[in-house]
C-alpha cells in the first residue's frame, strides 16, 4: 500500500470537501491518504516521504493564494522530482488555480503528473452527486497510478 498526501487551502470549505472526496477515492484505489492543510506545513521535512502528492487551493483573483505561492517554495525544497501528482480547487467562474498549481508540479518540480490533468470544479457542484464523483475519480485515478 502506498501512501498520498493531500495538502490544500481552502478559505470557505469547498476545496477542503473536494480534499475530503478525492481522499476517499484514494482510499477506494487501495491506497493510504494523509491530509494536511498547509498552515500546519512548517517545513519541507511535513511533506516528504509520500509516493504521491495531490495538491489544492481555489481560485481567488485568477491565481492560487498568496499563502500557497509560499508553500510551493516549501515544495520545491522537498524535492519530488518523479513523483506521482495532482492538482485541484474549487472556484465560480474562471478557475485557474489547479492548472498554475498542475504546471508547477510538472515543469519545475518534474514530477509525474497524472494524464486526468488539473481539476477545477464549481462551486455549486461540489456537493453534488456529479461533483462528488468526480473528486472520488480523481483520487482513484491518481491512486491507480501507485498500484
Ligand atoms: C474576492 C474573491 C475573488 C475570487 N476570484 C475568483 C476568480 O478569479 N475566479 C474564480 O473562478 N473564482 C473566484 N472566486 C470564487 C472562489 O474561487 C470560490 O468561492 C471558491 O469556491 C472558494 O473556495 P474555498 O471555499 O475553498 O475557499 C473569488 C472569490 C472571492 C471572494
Amino acid at each position: 500500500m502506498k501512501k498520498v498526501l493531500v495538502a490544500y487551502y481552502s478559505r470557505t470549505g469547498k476545496t477542503q470537501k473536494m480534499a475530503d472526496y478525492i481522499a476517499e477515492g484514494i482510499r477506494l484505489s487501495g491506497n493510504a491518504v494523509e491530509m494536511k492543510k498547509i498552515v500546519d506545513i512548517k517545513s519541507e521535512k511535513d511533506i516528504e516521504g509520500y509516493d504521491g502528492y495531490i495538491f489544492g487551493c481555489p481560485t481567488y483573483h485568477k491565481s492560487i493564494t498568496k499563502n500557497f505561492e509560499t508553500f510551493l517554495f516549501l515544495v520545491e525544497k522537498a524535492g519530488l522530482k518523479g513523483k506521482i501528482g495532482g492538482a485541484f480547487g474549487s472556484s465560480t467562474h474562471s478557475g485557474e488555480a489547479p492548472g498554475v498549481i498542475f504546471d508547477t508540479m510538472e515543469h519545475v518540480f518534474a514530477m509525474k503528473m497524472t494524464n486526468l490533468g488539473p481539476f477545477d470544479l464549481r462551486e455549486n457542484v461540489v456537493d453534488s452527486n456529479e461533483g462528488i464523483k468526480a473528486c472520488q475519480d480523481y483520487g482513484r485515478t491518481l491512486g491507480g497510478m501507485l498500484n
